[in-house]
């Protein structure tokens, strides 16, 4: 079998998806983006292209040594994504070409289910009380919002008091019967988030997520140190080599690499396997698109420290399409009690609407983050 052709198609609400063919009429389905770079990975995924035409797309392996190595200069977010979408498309075509779902190819099922998790509020943590009413009643018990708004490197103790005033909130409203997760979003610095964990501290949130920039992973041990809640972080890093050394460094409670961002199922796998050795939990991040979410879900199924997945259902950015408006599939992706089950069908599992695809494709937005500043001008972390 040969490559033969990659076509890109970028879509609403902020997503792309990669349709990879063979000469034997097999098609593989990916998702490289990166939400806000779409065109840069777009065109890095054609760049790559050129060493994958006429290649044999059984040797995911080796392809994907080719593409990190092959060009000198490698990682971050741009190069790793567009890998990350060319690789879930190979063994989408791999499991399609043998019959096989893409975890019986990893070893097959480690468990049954994999709990979901759902965002509630936007990117100002508000309202979340009634979301979380709404979602409870489909099954969710486990949730996540943004920590905090926007937060200067010194900030006052209002601040403080209204991100502990939306958790305390939660706690008053659903006591413990539910978990949710806080992202900071890395909108927090090193001083702040030492002051933010201590005050959050008595509400026991399930963990709290990018407490600081990836850039800034030397505190995270040193958080981890001051506070009994997990701390979790890595969708925006993007290869085991970065992960490797957070890992070293102790801190971290659970690993989130984006199946979309850090090269594939191929790298992710051997990240989850990295992470199981520190004992650290697996907890992908996902708030993009269906073949991002499956290639997720099939390294969760045979992942023993995968803990629950994030899913984009209703996600404030999903503004113009939701999660399975492109799939045919849509009862596989079913949640019972607001958890996932395993995709099943040969490959990813995934079966794409492409004529809605490329009827959508034809508007797609340009999506952009917010760019956020603070009232004396200065630039924020969004
Ligand atoms: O889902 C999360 O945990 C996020 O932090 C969302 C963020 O990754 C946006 O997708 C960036 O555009
Ligand atoms: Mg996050």
């Amino acid at each position: 079998m040969k490559i033969t052709k990659l076509t890109t198609y970028r879509l609403p609400p902020r997503w792309m998806f990669l349709k990879i063919e063979t000469d034997e009429g097999i098609v593989g389905w990916g998702e490289p983006v990166i939400e806000g770079r779409a065109r840069s990975v777009e065109a890095a995924v054609h760049e790559l292209s050129e060493y994958l035409i006429g290649q044999d797309p059984a040797r995911i392996n080796d392809l994907w040594q080719v593409m990190y190595r092959g060009g000198f200069y490698r990682g971050g977010p741009i190069l790793m994504s567009a890998i990350a979408g060319i690789d879930q498309a190979l063994w989408d075509i791999k499991g399609k070409a043998l019959g096989v779902p893409v975890y019986q190819l990893l070893g097959g099922l480690v468990r049954d289910s994999i709990k979901a998790y759902s965002w509630v509020g936007g990117d100002r943590p508000a309202d979340v009380i009634d979301g979380i009413k709404k979602l409870r009643t489909i099954g969710f018990d486990t949730f996540k919002l943004n920590g905090c708004e926007e937060m200067g490197i010194i900030d006052n103790a209002r601040k403080v008091d209204d991100a502990v005033n939306t958790v305390a909130q939660i706690r008053e409203a659903f006591g413990k019967e539910i978990e949710f997760g806080l992202d900071f979003h890395g909108r927090v610095s090193a001083p702040m988030a030492k002051v933010l964990i201590k005050e959050l501290e008595p509400y026991r949130p399930l963990f709290i997520e990018e407490p600081v920039l990836a850039e800034q992973a030397e505190y995270y041990p040193r958080l981890a140190a001051q506070t009994h809640i997990p701390i979790a972080a890595g969708e925006r890093m993007f290869s085991r080599f970065e992960f490797k050394r957070v890992l070293e460094a102790g801190g971290l409670a659970i690993l989130q690499p984006d199946l979309s961002h850090a090269g594939g199922i191929t790298e992710c796998y051997k990240i989850a396997a990295m992470a199981e050795s520190y004992d650290v939990a697996l907890a992908p991040h996902c708030p993009l698109g269906p073949i991002a979410l499956a290639a997720c879900l099939h390294v969760d199924f045979v992942s023993r420290n995968a803990v629950f997945q994030e899913q984009s259902m209703g996600i404030h950015y999903n503004q113009g399409a939701e999660l399975l408006d492109y799939v045919i599939n849509k009862d596989d992706f079913k949640m019972d009690d607001g958890h996932f089950y395993p995709l099943n069908k040969p490959g990813l599992g995934v079966e794409i609407n492409e004529e809605l695809v490329i009827e959508r494709s034809k508007n797609a937005p340009d999506w952009r983050n917010p760019l956020w500043r603070f009232p004396d001008g200065s630039v924020a972390e969004w």
